[in-house]
């Protein structure tokens, strides 16, 4: 049975670029399945505004969610679509958190030019990623590749990719399959080898705290499992203090109701890695993550956080 209709449109706010456009669509779609009228509104973030520039440079935390956390606070729109691993995990007064619904695939993708899994790619291959979780990873399975940075979005980086720019390039195996471009995944990373981003591939539904006609519409698209798993990872990464520069990558699954966290912090040059496994029940995901990040504190994690700043 359908509640009734919504009268009032719920206005979605997103980034313009096409992966973005791809998440708030399929938001909406999923929301006017259940009977409610969505608008979209795009919204221009500095992140998108500085593609060409050094991202380190003019600091990254918050660069692709705080015009439109901007956008919920001044009622421009009523709930804000996120890629769950841009958006920072220090609470802004005002805005909670919905929903998170189901994760599509968490891992890292190798989109190598000649077909190569990672591991048989020749020496000194030229690998293009802007991340130095995936940066620093790659350094300690293979010393030997020559790390080249890369910017802007997908179709721009595969684009690099065929020009000859890389030899392989690195992205969230999620981005390259909600563009339909799956076919152009070489080999999906395991974890054992990348451990992907706090909330990679899950989106983060945001609204108002207290707007209980939008928490009441969002509430249905909540998924128990993702939402224990992005909230053990993102509280592992609060605990650390890592932002979204420091290498730090985690991976919770939940099997039968418990949760089972993998995180791991690097240096930069992949030298060194700290590890911490913890579990417990999904309803204590948070009690879980912030185990893991006290875990690799007292390895001394804080020491290659402060590296990074
Ligand atoms: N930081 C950019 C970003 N934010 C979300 C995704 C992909 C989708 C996802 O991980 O949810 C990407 C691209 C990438 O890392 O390759």
């Amino acid at each position: 049975m359908r509640p009734p209709a919504v009268h009032q449109a719920l206005r979605l706010g997103t980034r313009g670029s096409k992966l973005a456009r791809w998440q708030a669509d399929w938001t909406a779609a999923e929301l006017r399945e259940l009977g409610h009228t969505v608008e979209i509104v795009e919204i221009t973030t500095t992140g998108d505004a500085n593609q060409s520039h050094d991202l380190g440079a003019i600091g990254s935390v918050g660069l692709f969610t705080k015009e439109i956390q901007r956008a919920l606070l001044d009622k421009v729109v009523d709930l804000a679509v996120h890629s769950l691993k841009d958006l920072p995990t220090t609470p802004v007064e005002g805005l909670t958190l919905a929903a998170i619904p189901e994760r599509a695939e968490v891992n890292d993708a190798l989109v190598s030019r000649e077909g190569a899994p990672l591991l048989a790619l020749p020496p000194d291959s030229i690998i293009g990623t802007g991340s130095l979780r995936r940066r620093s990873q790659l350094l300690r399975l293979r010393p030997d590749f020559k790390l080249a940075d890369i910017r802007g979005n997908v179709d721009t980086r595969l684009r690099k990719l065929d020009e000859g720019e890389f030899d392989a390039i690195i992205l969230a195996a999620a981005g390259l399959m909600r563009l339909g471009l799956a076919q152009r995944i070489t080999q999906l990373i395991p974890p054992e080898q990348m451990l992907p981003a706090p909330a990679q591939g899950a989106l983060g539904l945001e609204c108002r705290a207290g707007d209980q006609r939008v928490l009441d519409a969002l509430a249905p698209l909540n998924h128990a499992e993702t939402d224990a798993a992005a909230t053990a990872e993102r509280a592992m990464l609060a605990r650390v203090e890592g932002g979204c520069l420091a290498a730090i990558g985690a991976y919770a699954t939940v099997v039968d109701g418990q949760l089972t966290l993998n995180s791991t912090i690097l240096s930069g040059d992949g030298s060194q890695q700290l590890s911490a496994t913890a579990t417990g029940a999904m309803e204590q995901a948070q009690q879980v993550g912030e185990q893991a990040g006290d875990a690799l504190l007292a390895q001394g994690a804080a020491k290659l956080v402060q590296e990074r700043r």
